[in-house]
């Protein structure tokens, strides 16, 4: 039997790539496309709102649906309010939108203890093996007696209202853990000075209609590594989610990431 999926922000720029890669999965039935209340093109087929043809499934805002699973890519509070009702219906949760506050992080840990959650701010398999490396990067490199500079820089569509990106803030944790670099510089300009070691530096660039790409640069006197990874479009996080959505459906409450679900 298909899995029955309701996906919130479905109207959005992830929320159509999800209905449109969910409707061509013989592994999903989509039961319900979730947006805003006051979003223009509520009662309209989500199928057709996504380009991949009429679903008969009307965009609507958030009620009661016999989903398994939901995926979100929304807002922060919108996300949140998803949170809640998941946590009253039982439903596991996929939660892919970024931007969230430390209370909201709280809120969705709590959630957590009640219903299985995946929460990653990159759904895309390739960023997570990259996280990988740079855990393992920032590890060997952590003693280099010369020192090792990490600046992380994110490219991303002009329309993006987060920055830096969540996934280059996940960077930033892995590459503070494994290296001990507690301090964070959001860009420079005029005479900050000289760089201190336990700086990492990260610098969110906002262009076009970038789907998304992340470079963490280890600077050493005499030689530098760059790990690089860049989206092509939006499946790579649209196809992670759906992996995500089929592998919590069973399994117990708790908090859970992208490395899990891909078993990295
Ligand atoms: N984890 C991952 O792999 C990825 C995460 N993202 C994140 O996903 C989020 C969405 O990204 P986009 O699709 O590019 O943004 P978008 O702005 O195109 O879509 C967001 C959608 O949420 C809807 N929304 C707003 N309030 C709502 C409410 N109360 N209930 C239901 N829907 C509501 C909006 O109407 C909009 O359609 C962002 O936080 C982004 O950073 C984006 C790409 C990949
Ligand atoms: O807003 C986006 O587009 C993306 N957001 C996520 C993030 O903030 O890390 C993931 C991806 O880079 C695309």
């Amino acid at each position: 039997m298909p899995i029955k999926l309701a996906v919130h922000g479905a109207a959005g720029r992830m929320g159509q790539r999800v209905v449109a890669c969910a409707a061509a999965d013989q592994g999903f039935q989509i039961v319900a496309a979730h947006e805003s209340v006051d979003h223009p093109q509520l009662g309209q087929d989500a199928g057709t709102i996504a380009g991949a043809g009429e679903l008969g499934l009307q965009l609507s805002a958030v009620t009661d649906s016999d989903a398994e699973v939901v995926i979100d890519f929304s807002v922060p509070n919108a996300s949140i309010t998803i949170v809640e009702h998941c946590v009253k219906q039982g439903t596991p949760l996929v939660i892919a939108t970024t931007g969230f506050s430390d209370q909201q992080i709280n809120t969705i840990h709590q959630a957590a203890e009640t219903i299985p959650v995946v929460f990653a701010p990159s759904m895309s398999p390739a960023v997570n093996l990259v996280m990988k490396l740079t855990e393992i990067a920032g590890g060997a490199l952590k003693d280099l007696p010369t020192g090792v500079d990490v600046e992380i820089i994110e490219r991303h569509h002009r329309f993006k209202e987060d920055a830096p990106s969540g996934t280059a803030l996940k960077f930033g944790e892995i590459v503070a853990n494994a290296m001990d670099k507690p301090d964070v510089t959001h860009g420079r300009e005029g005479r900050p000075g000289q760089r201190s070691a336990g700086e990492i530096g990260y610098h969110a660039v906002r262009t076009g209609d970038n789907p998304g790409e992340h470079t963490i640069i280890f600077g050493m006197l005499g030689e530098t590594i760059e790990l690089n990874v860049a989206a092509s479009n939006r499946d790579c996080y649209a196809q992670g989610a759906l992996m995500a959505a089929k592998w919590v459906l069973n399994k117990p409450a708790g908090l859970y990431g992208m490395a899990e679900v891909l078993g990295f």
